[in-house]
């Protein structure tokens, strides 16, 4: 169904929580385009012929670089094969227009993301398509070749389609098992979540691509279906690959200045926080309902990125812990000064600019999460300083 980050999947009926995991979407390796990421290399299903000049193309980049042109050579090469699949399901890909990979942005939508970092990387990215395809699609070219991207737009579209929607997996294919970059129909369809509640399972018997409901899930008629593209990872490299960008993104960093240190386990108890850094998360049990609106994945990043100090059973000094609480916010209010805008002006330029292209609004929205990232993180420190007391 098409929804606010564009298609996305969406709970038909009520789904009950079960013991064990189960599966909802079963996609065969015929519908997938996939090749492998080391030498030597692989596509699956076989159709490129030995001898087509795109083989040659491929054959010339280097598999742990270039996955991605390489994968855009299969797609465009799949487009132009008399029946092929994908001459269907390219009707559900998002166009030029509708897709977020900020391959396809203006240099003045890479500007409005108010990170000249991320900007710089994403015109490299362009100027490296962009060259890929004059050296291939030049006018000595064969027509073969020619026709699959007739101009650097149709080239930078299916990068932008293999960045956006190709998953990375390990696969087992009889006795071969391979990491494979792959593009495959429906599958593509599940938006990221932090807290998904459905995972990626490949079914090497019969090469299959499951989606699988998380055991123990319940999930409501109409909700989302969701899995999670990268753990770990900060909004730029969301916004690099993917271009969309979350305010609670729990793996958000921010690098503070000052020295202040604020005692972990506290913090962790001020909000309760339980698990271990690599997998906190908000108990809900222990919370009171008003916490439950406030803790966010903002506030758990807040847990790893905030300077922090532990030791044993060392009590922390609440007047020293505010102090230092209230340098860390000094930090956050320093960073949020060096913008050129502030977030409600950001909120704003997207209310008033409903028609501006999706990579700007996209370039908009992450400035603006930035700083409502650290807005969050100075209310957390807030709220910190006031439950020391107790
Ligand atoms: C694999 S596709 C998912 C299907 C896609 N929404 C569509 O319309 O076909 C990935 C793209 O979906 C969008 N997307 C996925 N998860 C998102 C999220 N949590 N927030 C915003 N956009 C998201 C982004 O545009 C991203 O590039």
């Amino acid at each position: 169904m098409e929804g606010p980050n564009g298609f996305g999947v969406y709970a038909s009926k009520d789904v009950e929580p079960l013991r064990r995991a189960r599966v909802i979407m079963e996609i065969p390796i015929e519908l997938m385009l996939t090749m492998s990421q080391k030498l030597p290399w692989m596509f699956f299903p076989d159709i490129i012929p030995v001898g087509h000049p795109i083989f040659d193309i491929i054959n010339s980049t280097k598999p742990e670089t270039d996955w991605d042109l390489r994968l855009a050579c299969l797609l465009l090469y799949a487009f132009d094969v008399e029946g092929n699949f994908w001459q269907l399901y390219g009707d559900f890909l998002p166009s030029s227009e509708e897709c977020t990979s900020l391959i396809l942005a203006h240099k003045d939508d890479l500007l409005e993301l108010q990170d000249p970092n991320l900007a710089t990387k994403m015109e490299e990215q362009q100027k490296r398509a962009i060259e890929f395809w004059e050296k291939h699609w030049h006018s000595t070219a064969p027509l073969k070749i020619k026709r699959l991207a007739r101009d650097a737009e149709r080239f930078l579209w299916a990068l932008s389609i293999v960045q956006s929607r190709a998953l990375a997996m390990q696969i087992r294919v009889g006795a071969l098992v391979q990491d494979v970059n792959m593009l495959v129909p429906y599958a593509d369809m599940l938006n990221h979540s932090f807290q998904p509640n459905c995972f990626l399972h490949w079914r090497f018997k019969d090469r299959m691509l499951e989606v699988m409901i998380n055991a123990g899930q319940r999930i409501k008629k109409g909700e989302e279906m969701t899995i999670n593209y990268m753990s770990g990872q900060k909004n730029n490299i969301f916004m690099e690959r993917y271009g969309f960008s979350s305010p609670t993104n729990p793996w958000d960093v921010i690098n503070f200045s000052s020295n202040a240190k604020i005692h972990l386990d506290s913090y962790l108890s001020a909000f309760n926080i339980s698990g271990l850094p690599e997998e906190f998360y908000h108990n809900v049990l222990l919370s009171k309902g008003e916490d439950n609106n406030f803790v966010d994945g903002a506030v758990i990043a807040a847990a790893r990125t905030l300077p922090t100090w532990s030791d044993g059973d060392v009590p922390p000094v609440p007047s020293v812990e505010r102090k230092s609480a209230r340098e860390l916010q000094e930090d956050c209010y320093q960073l949020l000064a060096e913008f050129p805008t502030t977030s409600e002006q950001d909120q704003q330029i997207l209310d008033a600019s409903p028609d501006a292209s999706i990579t700007r609004q996209a370039a908009i929205k992450y400035r603006l999460n930035r700083k409502l990232f650290l807005e969050k993180i100075i209310k957390a420190l807030e709220l910190y300083q006031e439950r020391l007391l107790f």
